[in-house]
């Protein structure tokens, strides 16, 4: 067949694909149909159904199961229409692109050689027998992904199948129509690759299933260990590789893992944003998402103030003024390392016999029970139990009194008071629990009520109780500073300390303390660990400390995770050796290395490979764009006009989304009030939760992980980049840059540049 033929037969099979999809469709829709008209009904004629009275205990309970059994009739019917929903939405996205690849494979044991086409999603024909398009994630899909044509193997549950690829051919197909066809070798498109990377950057993520590379489908379909680490360079697919990974995860382990098994740790609101649509793409249901610093706030609860790690970032950046800097640095370095944690243990251990805070329980405004009786019966109790277990018992002891109390307090006369208030449904609700618990058939209505008061009023002195709320934690945690000394004093520990507790008696926490603060608490009142996380996906895992991880590992035990990251975007200063990325092999973990970025253009990938922080190897993807520039200007005052300049020209190159990254969030509202009149710009900040096209403004803390066409550095000067600490953050803003990179310096330029050969970016002077 010539390459016309093969053309016009695929597309025939295109269209014999879409024919079966279109019948499928028309089936569904008319169950659809006959679903919604059911549900119509059901939802009008709910209170019809269901037999209503009220008049008698008995009727009341009838009345309950009638409801009962009709709302889950209409749930019933509500989930399977749901389910009709989404797969007709599939069907749409297949009738517009079918699949994507094809391979031909022959088993070796077999004799006919098997046409293997590979979509989003499988689907079978109508008579349910052969698949017309096999889903990406199926085992057999793997041979598209790792292997050209030649010998090839895959694995399935029963073990290794062996053969041979005869054929790897890739589609582009848009409205049902063939627009591209290659027959491949050794890589997956290099046709296809350059054509999605050469596009405009896109204000949410796309999905990469079609042109997904072997290296990054290792990480995709990894199995087998507890820790999977992935390094890999800037723009290496990490993070498309991660939403792949989940993708893969909820298919491999549909009948067990649910969403909400699977969390998402992501750097900040805007990139949780910029993702949102990679999963739905791919037909599953979006996984939880959050960032660490809301995962903190939400255990740290609403009375305490978590600073978070960009404000942090700030003030390591910009407050080297103020008196205290010295000590917060110090600070920092010391609560970011396991030694801290190592400290909070040996604290916890004395507290086992003295210390511990507590609160008094009160009621009515009097004293219930004191701190010290608190106090009291918490160190009679063994030693040897550990804390949370004593906490446990205490809870237990005080529940008990509350209960004597609550029997004492019925009979007084302020309950009868509220009594009078009480409504028609509580007293039927009382009588009917009455009957329900069949607890004293014979108590006179007015007993059932004085107890449905008292209970009620001690409804949350009870729930604090049970969740340990009779503990002061923060004051306990304060002692550590104030009165404790710890065997091995780190440097300037006094001075940290009185830092710290000055911070603590505000109810403020700060960044480098939420998560050993956290860590205490989950210490002294146990931790309730969440097993419903399956699998945790740490994107910019180089963004968390050795303490931050320690926690995280403590928290989650049994949960499987992938930690990705770059150690060359290492932005914080607590990313130490100690990070989780460096770690040396170990048991239970397994590190992949991704050394291709696709992100950028092989100029700007040249150029900044130079002063990459690290000594990974970086190999860029070979798309062709122009070099990176460099203006000088010896006059600040032209500063105004080099941006809005620069910012013309890039948008008359066709670059939509131009982002002017600055060091800091200083910074960047200088820069935005320079413009805000003269060009039309969007500053980012940390509340911003929507990416947008256009000409952005903002600090590289928060362009982590995005990307844009054109990046514009707007100082890139030997004042603002010099330190060996400016490094990770001028590389981590430079490689957000698909398609150009512009840096504007004033007098002299940073000594990163120059440390790039002259030749691999224009100087403008
Ligand atoms: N296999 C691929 N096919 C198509 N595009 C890809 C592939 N791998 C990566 N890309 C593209 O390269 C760009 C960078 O990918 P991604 O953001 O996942 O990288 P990253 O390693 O997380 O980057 P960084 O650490 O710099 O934030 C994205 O535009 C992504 O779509």
């Amino acid at each position: 067949m010539d390459k016309a033929d093969n053309r016009a037969h695929e597309q025939q099979r295109v269209n014999y694909v879409i024919d079966e999809i279109n019948k499928k469709a028309e089936n569904l829709y008319s169950r659809e149909t006959g679903l919604k008209e059911d549900v119509i009904e059901l939802r009008k004629n709910f209170w019809e159904d269901v037999t209503v009275n009220l008049d008698e205990p008995d009727d009341v309970i009838e009345t309950q199961a009638s409801i009962k059994q009709q709302a889950e009739l209409l749930s019933q019917k509500e989930t399977i229409h749901g389910k009709i929903e989404d797969e007709l939405k599939t069907l749409k996205k297949l009738k517009n692109s079918p699949y994507f690849g094809r391979i031909d494979f022959i088993e070796d044991s077999e004799t006919k050689t098997e046409q293997i086409y590979i979509g989003i999603e499988s689907l079978l024909d109508s008579d349910e027998k052969d698949f017309l398009i096999y889903d990406w994630r199926a085992p057999i899909s793997s041979l598209y992904y790792d292997y050209s044509p030649g010998y090839a193997q895959y694995e399935t549950i029963e073990g290794t199948v062996m053969g041979e690829v005869s054929l790897k051919r890739q589609f582009i197909i848009r409205q049902g129509s063939i627009k591209g066809m290659f027959d491949t070798g050794v890589t997956i498109g290099d046709h296809l690759l350059q054509q999605a990377l050469g596009n405009n950057a896109s204000t949410s993520m796309k999905s990469i299933v079609a042109t997904i590379q072997k290296e990054q489908n290792k990480i995709i379909r990894n199995k087998g260990n507890q820790f999977l680490i992935v390094q890999g360079v800037a723009g290496s697919g990490k993070t498309s590789a991660a939403l792949q990974r989940i993708a893969y995860l909820m298919y491999q382990y549909r009948e067990v893992l649910n969403p909400n098994n699977i969390l998402l740790l992501s750097p900040n609101p805007l990139f949780t944003s910029y993702i949102a649509n990679v999963l739905p793409e791919l037909g599953e249901t979006n996984v939880r998402q959050t960032t660490f610093l809301d995962y903190l706030k939400d255990k740290a609860g609403s009375q305490m103030t978590v600073e978070s790690p960009f404000e942090q970032m700030e003030y390591v950046l910009t407050g080297e003024k103020h008196t205290d800097y010295l000590v917060r640095m110090k600070s920092i370095d010391y609560k970011s390392g396991v030694e801290f944690k190592y400290m909070i243990d040996h604290f916890i251990t004395g507290l086992n016999t003295q210390g511990i805070q507590f609160k008094n329980i009160t009621f009515h405004g009097e004293v219930l029970i004191s701190n010290a009786q608190i106090s009291e019966y918490f160190y009679s109790l063994d030693p040897q139990m550990g804390v949370p277990n004593k906490m446990e018992l205490v809870s237990k002891w005080l529940l008990k009194k509350i209960r004597r109390q609550q029997n004492i307090e019925k009979n007084k006369d302020w309950v009868m008071e509220k009594v009078e208030l009480l409504d028609k449904e509580d007293y039927l609700n009382a009588y009917y629990n009455n009957q329900e618990e069949d607890e004293d058939d014979s108590s006179l209505e007015e007993e059932i009520l004085r107890k449905v008061v008292v209970k009620r009023i001690f409804a949350s002195i009870k729930k604090r109780i049970k969740q340990f709320d009779f503990v002061h934690v923060l004051t306990t945690y304060q002692t550590l500073f104030t009165k404790w000394t710890p065997k091995d004093m780190p440097e300037y520990w006094k001075e940290i300390s009185e830092q710290t507790a000055a911070n603590l008696s505000q109810k403020f926490l700060t960044w480098e303390d939420a998560t050993p603060y956290l860590y205490f608490q989950g210490r002294l009142l146990g931790d309730h660990h969440d097993r419903s996380v399956r699998h945790l996906v740490i994107d910019e895992a180089q963004d968390y400390s050795a303490f931050q991880f320690a926690y995280i590992k403590h928290i989650f035990p049994y949960t499987r995770m992938t930690l990705l990251g770059d150690t060359n975007q290492a932005i914080y200063t607590y990313a130490t050796e100690e990070n989780p990325l460096f770690l040396e092999q170990q048991r239970e973990t397994e590190k992949v290395t991704l050394t291709k970025s696709y992100r950028s253009t092989k100029q700007i990938v040249d150029f900044t490979k130079h002063f990459a922080p690290g000594d990974e190897l970086i190999e860029p993807f070979n798309r062709e764009g122009v070099k990176p520039e460099l203006t000088l200007l010896y006059n600040e005052t032209d500063l105004a006009g080099a941006l809005v300049d620069s910012a013309n020209d890039l948008r008359k190159n066709g670059h939509e989304t131009i982002g002017i990254i600055c060091k800091t969030s200083q910074e960047s509202d200088m820069i935005f009030n320079l413009l805000k009149d003269k060009i039309s710009v969007i500053q980012i900040n940390e509340e911003t939760y929507s990416f947008q096209k256009g000409l952005l403004i903002l600090p590289v803390y928060l362009a982590k992980g995005i990307e844009v066409d054109a990046v514009i550095i707007p100082d890139a000067s030997d004042r603002q980049y010099v330190k060996e600490s400016d490094r990770t953050l001028f590389y981590t803003a430079c490689t957000r840059a698909m398609h150009a990179l512009v840096m504007i310096a004033q007098d002299n330029p940073s000594p990163f540049i120059e440390e790039a050969p002259g030749n691999e970016y224009v100087k403008i002077q």
